[in-house]
């Protein structure tokens, strides 16, 4: 094996509760991670000296700060001794700052698929383990399956959610994760629920009305969508979604979406399509 070309999905949060700030300054909370059959792709081939070259370069985001590469480098650190060296091609579908995990969904697919490459023969956990070190959510795009999640969303328990459909939103604007972790404004010490409560409906995301407040396209994105369907906001925004029975319908809403609002339709999955590429899951 050279060459394997990878899809890195999105996901959304069907809910985010946010219970307690640890000291450490990270949040613990309680998220349903959806995966869904829509996003990056990465292609990797090997090379025989120890280089890394990726392309093309993100906007803003220097080659060694891109997830990948950082992804790249934890496992050339666990094996120096070990020439291991892969040209990686990012094909970038998802926005960047919406909230959908694009770029820890690049990273995971980076581990994922680099261990592959390069015959490492670590296993989900541990490349979990790795990805958590890059950020909260990228554990679950390496175990691949949508799931309950606690903890500062690393601790994962998969669910089966039932086929939907999803339009997601992109409002024009640019949510730093960071920003909306940090205000003042944001409630974070909501009671802890059961998935029992989830099933049943009605949780929304404990970030969604600051964003609201402070971002004003948001807003009117999740106002303009939920004259079709309950419309929620996705992990810090900006992106919002809301799901339907079927394809055409979710085709048809998006269609319909106002001119500044970028859009996608994708199909809610309970395995990633990076496992089921690569044939693990
Ligand atoms: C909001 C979510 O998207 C929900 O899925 C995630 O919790 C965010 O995950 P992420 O983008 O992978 O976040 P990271 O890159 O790990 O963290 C970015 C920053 O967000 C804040 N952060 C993130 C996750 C978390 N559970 N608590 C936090 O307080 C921290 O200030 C951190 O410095
Ligand atoms: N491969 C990458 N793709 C996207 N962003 C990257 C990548 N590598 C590093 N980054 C940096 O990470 C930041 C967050 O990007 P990302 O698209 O993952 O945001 P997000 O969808 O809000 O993530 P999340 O849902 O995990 O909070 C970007 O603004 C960028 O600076």
């Amino acid at each position: 094996m050279t060459t394997i070309e990878l899809p890195c999905p999105a996901k959304i949060n069907l809910f985010l509760n946010i219970t307690g700030r640890r000291a450490d300054g990270y949040h613990e909370l309680q998220t349903v991670f959806q995966l869904l059959d829509y996003g990056d792709s990465l292609r990797l081939t090997r090379r025989d000296d120890d280089q890394l070259c990726l392309h093309p370069e993100l906007d803003g985001v220097a080659s060694e700060d891109n997830l990948i590469m950082r992804a790249a480098r934890q496992l050339q650190a666990l094996h120096p001794h070990k020439r291991l060296g892969a040209n990686l091609s990012l094909i970038k579908r998802l926005p960047m700052g919406g909230g959908i995990g694009g770029g820890s969904s690049d990273a995971a697919s980076a581990l994922v698929g680099l261990n592959a490459l390069w015959g490492l023969k670590l296993n989900l956990t541990q490349l979990g383990e790795i990805g958590l070190k890059l950020g909260a959510d990228v554990p679950v795009f390496v175990h691949g399956k949508t799931a309950w999640a606690e903890g500062i969303g690393e601790k994962l328990s998969p669910i089966e959610t039932p086929e939907s459909w999803f339009v997601v939103l992109k409002p024009d604007c640019h949510v730093s994760t960071v920003e909306i972790f940090c205000h003042e404004q944001l409630t974070r010490h909501s009671s802890p629920i059961k998935i029992a409560a989830f099933l049943e409906g009605g949780n929304g995301n404990s970030c969604e009305p600051l964003v609201r407040k402070l971002y004003p396209n948001v807003d009117k994105a999740l106002i303009w969508l939920n004259q079709f369907s309950p419309a929620k906001l996705t992990g810090t925004g900006a992106c919002v979604f809301a799901s339907f029975q079927d394809q055409a319908t979710a085709e048809a809403v998006c269609a319909q979406r106002p001119n500044n609002i970028d859009g996608f339709v994708a199909r809610g999955v309970n395995t990633s399509p990076l496992h089921k590429a690569l044939g693990i899951l």
